[in-house]
């Protein structure tokens, strides 16, 4: 059986970020692209970050996510300072989370089954007979029970999404990073994946912290929080 979310009472938050500044680029064409910018992520909560294109969102999303190290302020994420960590601690990190992507970032040589099998093997489950259970349950849950033999080339865009969403909580991280997962598309395809996801993250219990440009998905969010040029301005709860 998967293993519980990971939601311990000494941890008040699954991501705490405080005074995150951050430098992009280097010599002359260095700039500053966040500015002491303060969040917070609940334990089971979906928070979406939204805001112009190049304000800092997937930057932030990079941090929390242990893909970069982090120069200034402090980042808690899952109960870890990713501040001053070191490269061992961000690896495993990584390990306790899901990357969903815009472009699915499929395996072209592998199967439906194979590529979801990567989402196990990079969160070190390798039992053989316990891996496969997981990952036929997993392709049924997205609704791909019997595409587990296809190769992405024979899936549709959206059906490449799902198989992505099933990797992403295969091992059920405790927590879902999603970068714009509805920006390739359309408005009926997008609003079946990000149900999809809302449901099964919240049956598995895990937080999800959503990058999107996508206003027609905002009433999945718990909450919703608004950045530009670097900078929180608000955090609302999204109308229902
Ligand atoms: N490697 C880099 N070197 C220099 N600047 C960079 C680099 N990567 C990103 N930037 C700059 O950092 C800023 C923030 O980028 P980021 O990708 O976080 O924005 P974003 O809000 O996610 O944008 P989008 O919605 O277009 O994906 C942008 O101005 C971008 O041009």
């Amino acid at each position: 059986m998967p293993e519980v979310p990971f939601t311990p009472v000494t941890v008040p938050r699954a991501i705490q970020v405080r005074g995150l500044s951050h430098r992009m680029g280097s010599g002359a064409a260095a700039r500053q692209v966040l500015f002491d910018l303060d969040l917070e992520v609940g334990w089971g909560e979906l928070v979406i970050l939204m805001g112009p294109s190049g304000c800092g969102k997937t930057t932030i999303l990079t941090l929390v996510g242990a893909l970069r190290s982090v120069q200034a302020g402090s980042v808690q994420t899952l109960g870890v300072e990713l501040a001053g960590a070191s490269q061992a601690t961000r690896i495993a990190l990584r390990r306790r989370i899901g990357f969903i992507y815009q472009a699915h970032n499929l395996h072209a040589s592998l199967t439906a089954c194979g590529n979801v099998r990567m989402g196990l093997e990079v969160h070190g489950i390798d039992r053989l007979q316990e891996a496969e259970d997981q990952i036929t349950a997993i392709l049924r849950d997205v609704g791909l029970a019997d595409y587990g033999r296809s190769y992405p080339a024979r899936l549709s865009v959206g059906q490449k999404q799902r198989v992505a969403i099933a990797r992403a909580l295969v091992a059920c991280p405790p927590l879902i990073l999603a970068d714009e997962p509805t920006s390739a598309l359309d408005r009926t395809t997008g609003r079946q994946v990000v149900d999809l996801l809302q449901d099964l993250t919240r049956r598995q219990g895990s937080t999800i912290l959503m990058v999107t440009h996508d206003n027609r998905i905002l009433d999945i969010a718990d909450r919703i929080i608004e950045m530009e040029d670097g900078r929180i301005l608000s955090s609302t709860v999204p109308k229902t």
